[in-house]
């Protein structure tokens, strides 16, 4: 994957305000593993302007394959549009003319931000030297980034998926820093059924022969027929068994050919994928994910969330088979600072964090109506 140049801002400096992608040193970061990873960049995208004080700006955080593009682009030129396009920008839910969005490609991502297919300080990429990242790891260097941009407390964090367990992560583990929080499609920690189907995938990619221990990079062999197997296995997990009956039933993809249609589907969200993405990194996001819990060395879930004093939005989607309803009621029932568990009703299960619009602006106008008091 080739990106495009990135711009670095200095320190204390503030990305600028149109979206257009840079670079943040966050600097050396401690992991919970107990390891330090040096030289931390993040790859950074902001729409709209900060405050004086620095109060307005919003994070939202992105999931497992996403990135910093949260919004589409201003001008002409810049066509691809952003994933939660629909409710960041002008006039939008979370209007950029008051509220200063801003999103980082995470911890381990191949975005722009350290991941494994960066450089390594002596010398080729991390790869399979590319330390264990945990979900909490990944927002220790979100604050990190708010401390190099002089943010003392985001207005707002907010995330669905992957995005939703470190907005979690943030209100339980920085609370001081957030004045409110929406937790989409997301649990208090990973279910044994998300680590059974994420584990496969892993095991997909690293099986794969050019897998290479993790060390393919320059080696004119990428494991990406594992790549491709591990995001056919998610898609499945991220729609409905009643969306792809609906759309694909038992039908071929062309008359008279042996093809069925939901494979060729599965196919193309599969190439899609590994034209993007980094092997590695998806390995290293999964087995992040596979780690989450916010109760980890908290007292467990329970006290955890008993002490978070943030106002939080929570929310899931009735259709979710990969994070359901019921993990997001327990979030509900023990936040003491949640008023009620929201439902955004869709056929299209776990996607639906990013393609039920209307729904998600509602969810993020509650956030910000609660962060502005
Ligand atoms: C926060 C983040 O993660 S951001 C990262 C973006 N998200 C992802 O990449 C997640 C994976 N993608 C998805 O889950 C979905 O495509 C979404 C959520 C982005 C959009 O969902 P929907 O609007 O329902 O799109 P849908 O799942 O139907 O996919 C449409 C694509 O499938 C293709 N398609 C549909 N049927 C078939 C078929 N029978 N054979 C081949 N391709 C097919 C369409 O042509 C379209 O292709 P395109 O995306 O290249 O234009
Ligand atoms: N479609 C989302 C689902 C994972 O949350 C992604 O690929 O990031």
């Amino acid at each position: 994957m080739t990106l495009g140049v990135l711009r670095s801002v200095p320190r204390a400096a503030f990305p600028p305000p149109d979206g257009r992608p840079c670079l943040v040193e966050v600097g050396p970061l401690a992991l919970e593993s107990g390891a330090v990873l040096p030289g931390v960049r993040l790859a950074v995208q902001c729409w709209g302007r900060p405050s004086a004080l620095r109060d307005n700006v919003v994070l939202v955080l992105h999931a497992l394959t996403g990135d910093a593009h949260v919004a589409g682009p201003a001008g002409p030129g810049r066509p691809t549009p952003g994933w939660w396009d629909g409710v960041v920008g002008e006039g939008r839910a979370v209007d950029t003319g008051r509220w200063c969005v801003l999103a980082a490609n995470v911890l381990g991502g191949c975005r722009g931000s350290t991941g494994p297919a960066s450089p390594h300080p002596s010398g080729g990429v991390w790869g399979g030297r590319f330390p264990e990242v945990s979900i909490r790891d990944q927002v220790a260097a979100e604050a990190a980034l708010a401390d190099a941009l002089g943010i003392g407390r985001f207005a707002a964090v907010a995330g669905g998926s992957m995005g939703g367990a470190r907005a979690l992560e943030w209100a339980v583990g920085h609370p001081e820093r957030v004045g409110a929080a929406l937790v989409l499609a997301v649990g208090a920690r990973a279910t044994a059924d998300q680590i059974g189907t994420q584990s496969t995938q892993i095991e997909a990619i690293t099986r794969d022969p050019h897998w290479q221990g993790g060390d393919y990079h320059g080696s004119g062999r990428l494991p990406t027929g594992g790549l491709a197997l591990a995001r056919r296995i998610a898609h499945l997990t991220y729609r409905t068994e009643l969306d792809l009956d609906a759309r694909f039933a038992n039908r071929p993809q062309e008359a008279g050919r042996p093809l069925p249609a939901v494979e060729s589907y599965l196919r193309h969200q599969a190439r899609k994928l590994v034209d993007r993405f980094d092997p590695g990194s998806y390995v290293a996001l999964t087995r992040a994910l596979n780690g989450h819990d916010v109760g980890r060395d908290r007292g467990e879930v329970d006290a955890a969330l008993a002490g978070c004093p943030v106002p939080v939005v929570v929310a899931g989607i009735d259709s979710d088979r990969l994070y359901p309803l019921r993990l997001q009621r327990e979030l509900a029932e023990k936040l003491p600072g949640c008023t009620g568990l929201e439902v955004i009703s869709s056929r299209q299960g776990h996607d639906g964090f990013l393609t039920e619009t209307a729904a998600v602006a509602d969810l993020l106008t509650t956030t910000l109506r609660r962060a502005s008091g």
